[in-house]
Formats: C-alpha cells, sequence, structure tokens
C-alpha cells in the first residue's frame, strides 16, 4: 500500500486510501484502522472540517512487505515516497491495481470506514486479473487494446492487457498469445507483446497494419533490409482465417528478442504449422550483425556514444591512483590509521588527488586549485563554493600582509598550518610565499597527509611546504627546527577545535606563536569535539580575549559545522541506510557511509535508528532521492 491522501465531504470527512500493488489482498479492516490511528489524529481532527477535495499531503503511508509467501504486519513510512527500482513492472507494463476506500471521522470521536471488505475483494480480483499473485485466472476472451484507443502507444496498460491472456496460453501449453482486431475478431493484430511478421508462400514480407498496434522498432528495421534484398513488403490487415495458411514462416518480433520463430499458431482446433524460418532468421542475423558492428550500417542506424567502459579499472577507485601516492599505500598497510579514516579515503579524499592529477597542469598551484574547487564545487553541488572561497581569500590576504611587511627586511616568511586535510588552504597559502618562505603543515591523519603531500609536489610548491604526520605535540620538535626556532609569521588552526588552545599555548611556550604572529583559524566546532562545542567556543575565545592575536573566522562548507550539524547527519545515516539496504551492513562503501554518519550524528541517535533498523522500523531509506542527493558520493 503507498500514499495516504485525506478528502472531505461536508461534516464527515472522506479519506481516499490508495492500495497500490497487492496488500490489500491479505489486510484486514483492523489492521488498516491500527495505521490510520498513526496519522496524528489529534492533529487531523482540527482541520477536518477544512479538507478539501483536492490530494493533501500526509505524513506518511503504511507500507506491507511480501516475503517468504506471506506479507508482514505492516510498518508506518514517515515519507509521502516509496523507492522503487527502475524496472518495476508497475512502471513499464503497468503491474499495478489501486483502491479508494473512504473513511469518515465520526460525532462519537471514532474514525470508521465505510465497508472495506469489498475494497479487498474488488482489490483481490483486480490483482487476480493482472496475475500479481502468480495463480492464474485467466481467460481467452480478452482484446489487447480497443479500436480508437490506446494499443498503438507504448503505454504500460497495453502490456497489463496482456498479462492474463499470456498466463493462460501458458498454461495450456502455449509460449504467447495471438490476437485478433477487437472490432471483427477477423484481422491479425499482434502476438502477446510482439509485432507479427510473416513470410508468404510467394516470398512476401507481410505485416498488419491497424491503428492499435504499437510499430516495433525492428520490425520497421526488418522491413527495410526485406526492401533492400528486393522483397516485396507488404504493411495491411492480414485476415487470419483467409490468409493464414498462405504463410511460410512466422515471426514475433521486439526490441529485446530481435525476432523469434512462430512454429505453430492454434486457433479452436485449427493448427497451423510453419516450419521454415530461413528468410526471418537472415535478416536477423544482418539486424543482430549491424547492431554489433559486424555488418555495414547502410541506413546509420547505429549511433556512437561513447568508448566502452573498461570494467577492469575498479569501479572506485581506478588503479593508477596508487602510481600517485604510494605513501597512503604504505600508510594503510601499516595499519596505524584509523580502520575507518582508511576507508573514509575511498569516498573523497582519493577522488580529489586523481582529479587534480587527470586535470590539473603539473608545476601550476592555481591550475591545481582550480581542479580541488571544480572537485569540491561538483561534489556539493556548487553549495557553498563561495564561502570557502572567501575562506580562502581571507587566509591569503592575511598572508600577503605579512609578506609584505617583511619584504623589506629580506628575512624569510615562516607559516605554520594546523590541520592540512587535502593541501588546499596549504596550497593557498604557498602560492603567495615568495623565494625562500616556509609553510609546515601539521596533519594527524597518516593518509590525508599523503595525499596533502602528492598534491603538493604535483603543483610543484613542496620546496616551500613540508607536511608533517602527527599533532602539535608530537612534532613540536620539528616544527621548532623547521621554522629555524623563530616566530611564526603567520599560523592557520584549522584542526580539532578541542586543540586549539593547548596546541596554541604549546606553541607560544615555545616561541613559535608571539605577538606579531597573524593567527587565523575558524571558531566553527565540528562534530567529533569531545566536549560540548560551549564549552570550547568559550575557551577559545577567554584564550585569545588577552591575547595580542586575534582568531579570524571562517566556516568552511567542506567541513561539519554546528549550524548544518542536524541537516548532515540525518542525510548521511539516510545514505547509509539506503546503502546498506542494497549492499549490506558489512560493505566497505555502507562502512564508510555509516563512520560519515558518526561524524555528524550523536551516538545516542545512531543507536535509537540502529535499534530501529533492527526492528525494521527505520525508514530514513526510503526518503525522496533529492534530499540525499548532494550528500551522495
Ligand atoms: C578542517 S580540516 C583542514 C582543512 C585544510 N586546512 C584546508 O583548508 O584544506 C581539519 C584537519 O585537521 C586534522 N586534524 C584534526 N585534529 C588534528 C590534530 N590534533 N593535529 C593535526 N591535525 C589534526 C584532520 O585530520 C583534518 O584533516
Amino acid at each position: 500500500m503507498r500514499g495516504v491522501t485525506a478528502t472531505k465531504m461536508a461534516r464527515h470527512a472522506v479519506f481516499s486510501l490508495f492500495f497500490y500493488a497487492l496488500p490489500v489482498l491479505q489486510m484486514s479492516p483492523a489492521s488498516i484502522l491500527k495505521d490510520l490511528t498513526l496519522l496524528r489524529r489529534e492533529e487531523l481532527a482540527e482541520k477536518w472540517d477544512n479538507l478539501g477535495f483536492s490530494i493533501r499531503p500526509m505524513n506518511g503511508h503504511v507500507r506491507y512487505t511480501w516475503s517468504d509467501g506471506n506479507w508482514d504486519s505492516g510498518v508506518f513510512v514517515p515519507a509521502p515516497y516509496q523507492l522503487m527500482h527502475i524496472n518495476a513492472g508497475a512502471l513499464h507494463y503497468g503491474v499495478s491495481a489501486f483502491e479508494g476506500m473512504k473513511a469518515f471521522a465520526c460525532k462519537d470521536g471514532k474514525i470508521r470506514l465505510l465497508n472495506p471488505e469489498l475494497n479487498a475483494r474488488r482489490m483481490q480480483k483486480g490483482a487476480e486479473a493482472l496475475l500479481l499473485l502468480g495463480t492464474a485466472m485467466v481467460s481467452n476472451n480478452h482484446d489487447r487494446a480497443a479500436p480508437k484507443g490506446l494499443g498503438a502507444v507504448k503505454a504500460a496498460g497495453n502490456y497489463a492487457a496482456d498479462l492474463a491472456p499470456v498466463h493462460q496460453a501458458h498454461a495450456d501449453g502455449y509460449n504467447t498469445t495471438l490476437y485478433l482486431d477487437a472490432k471483427e475478431r477477423k484481422f491479425i493484430e499482434e502476438f502477446s507483446v510482439c509485432n507479427f511478421v510473416g513470410i508468404t508462400k510467394d516470398g512476401r514480407y507481410v505485416t498488419p497494419k491497424s491503428d492499435t498496434i504499437l510499430q516495433s522498432t525492428t520490425n520497421i528495421m526488418l522491413q527495410q533490409l526485406a526492401k533492400d534484398r528486393g522483397m516485396i513488403v507488404e504493411e495491411r490487415p492480414i485476415d487470419f482465417e483467409k490468409e493464414i495458411g498462405n504463410f511460410k514462416e512466422i515471426g514475433m518480433c521486439g526490441t529485446a528478442a530481435v525476432v523469434v520463430k512462430v512454429n505453430s499458431i492454434s486457433f479452436g482446433d485449427k493448427v497451423y504449422d510453419f516450419e521454415d524460418f530461413d528468410v526471418i532468421s537472415g535478416l536477423r542475423s544482418q539486424l543482430t550483425g549491424i547492431q554489433c558492428g559486424e555488418e555495414e550500417d547502410k541506413h546509420g542506424w547505429m549511433k556512437e556514444v561513447c568508448d566502452v567502459v573498461n570494467d577492469s579499472i575498479p569501479e572506485v577507485f581506478p588503479v593508477q591512483t596508487r602510481s600517485f601516492a604510494p605513501d597512503m599505500v604504505t600508510a594503510e598497510a601499516k595499519g596505524q590509521v584509523q580502520r575507518m579514516g582508511s576507508q573514509a579515503m575511498h569516498g573523497l579524499e582519493r577522488l580529489l588527488l586523481e582529479h587534480v592529477v587527470a586535470n590539473a597542469e603539473p608545476g601550476n598551484p592555481d591550475s591545481v586549485l582550480a581542479a580541488m574547487d571544480a572537485f569540491w564545487n561538483k561534489t556539493f553541488q556548487a553549495q557553498g563554493a563561495e564561502k570557502w572561497n572567501v575562506r580562502g581569500l581571507k587566509i591569503e590576504e592575511a598572508v600577503r600582509d605579512k609578506v609584505q611587511a617583511k619584504a623589506s627586511s629580506g628575512a624569510p616568511v615562516r607559516c605554520l598550518e594546523m590541520g592540512t586535510y587535502c593541501g588546499y588552504s596549504a596550497l593557498r597559502i604557498a602560492r603567495n610565499l615568495p623565494a625562500g618562505g616556509k609553510l609546515l603543515s601539521v596533519e594527524k591523519d597518516e593518509l590525508f597527509a599523503a595525499i596533502a603531500t602528492k598534491i603538493i609536489e604535483f603543483a610543484g610548491l613542496d620546496d616551500k611546504v613540508k607536511i608533517w604526520m602527527g599533532t602539535v605535540h608530537s612534532e613540536i620538535a620539528n616544527i621548532t627546527n623547521r621554522l629555524e626556532h623563530e616566530a611564526a609569521d603567520f599560523v592557520l588552526v584549522d584542526h580539532s577545535k578541542e586543540r586549539y588552545v593547548p596546541d596554541l599555548k604549546l606553541l607560544e611556550e615555545c616561541g613559535i606563536v608571539s605577538k606579531e604572529t597573524a593567527v587565523v583559524g575558524d571558531v566553527e566546532v565540528y562534530p567529533g569535539d569531545e566536549r560540548p562545542p560551549k564549552v570550547i567556543e568559550e575557551e577559545i575565545s577567554r584564550f585569545f580575549s588577552d591575547r595580542a592575536f586575534g582568531l579570524a573566522t571562517m566556516d568552511d562548507p567542506r567541513f561539519l559545522t554546528l549550524t548544518n550539524q542536524s541537516n548532515n547527519c540525518i542525510l548521511r545515516f539516510t545514505v547509509f541506510a539506503r546503502c546498506a539496504r542494497e549492499l549490506g551492513e558489512e560493505d566497505t562503501r555502507c562502512k564508510y557511509q555509516y563512520y560519515r554518519a558518526q561524524t555528524a550524528c550523536p551516538e545516542s541517535q545512531l543507536e535509537d535508528w540502529m535499534e530501529h533498523r533492527a526492528r525494521g522500523s527505520c525508514h530514513l531509506d526510503v526518503l525522496p532521492d533529492r534530499s540525499t542527493m548532494h550528500v551522495r558520493q
């Protein structure tokens, strides 16, 4: 069942419950009522008198699932959408049925359904006619399409009309049905869902002409090939009884099967046999030869789209990525990287490196930054691109001020960054540094550090930038050495918020941060910070309140912030839930999505959702696609 809409008549509200597909067949009215009570009745009651006839958005629908020969007891899905496979029979062949049922809000405060058994029975009958159950109730008295109807349209309903007859034919030992015209029951229409093609004993290609059959594109091409061979092609009404005996070959043709031999056609007690298939088979071979590029395509039917994808390359990462970042592989092999952190790399950052290598000009930092921007832009569907450019400009402005201030002294400009990630801000800093300028960037994630190193190398800035794997504490000796025991001119604080103050204090103690140092960072608190965000924010502002240097603020949309955290949490968990449904929770890609959710969601929330998943009552995987599109990778 899907979709619950409400309409109202006079004082009595009327719900139309639309049941698509089968569930009502085995659904008791009691269960329908039970589910209705989930629709926040008290809210509805308020609006009851104002309901009109139009379709109204509701807070969800009830979904029943058929498995192992039974319907389950149904679950309430808090979304008006249902995820449907692209190959759903309901879309292609119109294999769906629906019911409309009335519900009344009565004066005694109860909601009642009007004779739901009648709806259930009608639904059952409809379903049997469509053979949705796989049990056959078949009649030979079916017309495929009405004269002046939709028979010539590739409408899903035309396929549905054929379901019961073709099942009857199968039950009676035939492969398919042949329809005669609905008006006179005299002229050949078509086979089940295929065009009729016949070769007469005198070698003519004959196929029915009628307003009620869908012209098969395969038939059109076979006709052309027959004409090319000098055959007479006739597209005209074919009187079954008068002409069927004149055919020596019969085929049924359609896009999927091309054309298939028909051995015999039974009509009442009479059986017409067709032994030959040489001519049609020859036409078929020629057409399939053209499709595969083995036969000349004289009519230009084949249109080139693109090269065949080399499926020996893994779906997520092309093999060559390894050669660009061997350190990553080593890092992974050492097993020192957090397990999920390592898998996180399979999501975006490796792709970023690959994108840079494929699209940017080696040795050109501007081109590398442009490639990185393009990658993030595409990944985040242009959301926030402006913001992270503004952030980059602020960083560069602060660096240029320092470069200018030191220009006359000839002393090198020394920069320090905490939190390299993929090296984007490192590039923006370093491209402003004159000869002799240095940037040391500290990154605790080994794989990010490796990727950033490769990106910096690719941009040709490795003489100015050094990336150190570790934390300020672990690398403090390297930091002071690299900066020649002088204070840094510029420090970008862009790692973990909870480390801002302790690390800056240590840097102060070691003389790396002085009152001359420009400290830039953002005060947004990212999820994953152990302490409550407010406490961290207060700690940071207290720290800077009595310092000579301030903290420039930035908001980077590539990373989670408090303001967008809850949205990201739900979207990320939705992507995980979908992934788990399709590939299973253990699939690396799903684990990665779970990791992403972990970085965005409170633990208690995740536990709650996981519990629902275990009970089968979590419906985040059915949210509409558009709401999760921008977090997909
Ligand atoms: C916001 S990102 C850095 C973004 C980068 N500066 C840029 O603009 O492209 C934060 C990075 O800090 C790293 N990080 C977190 N805590 C850290 C720590 N204590 N020491 C060093 N790096 C850390 C994370 O692994 C992550 O890559």
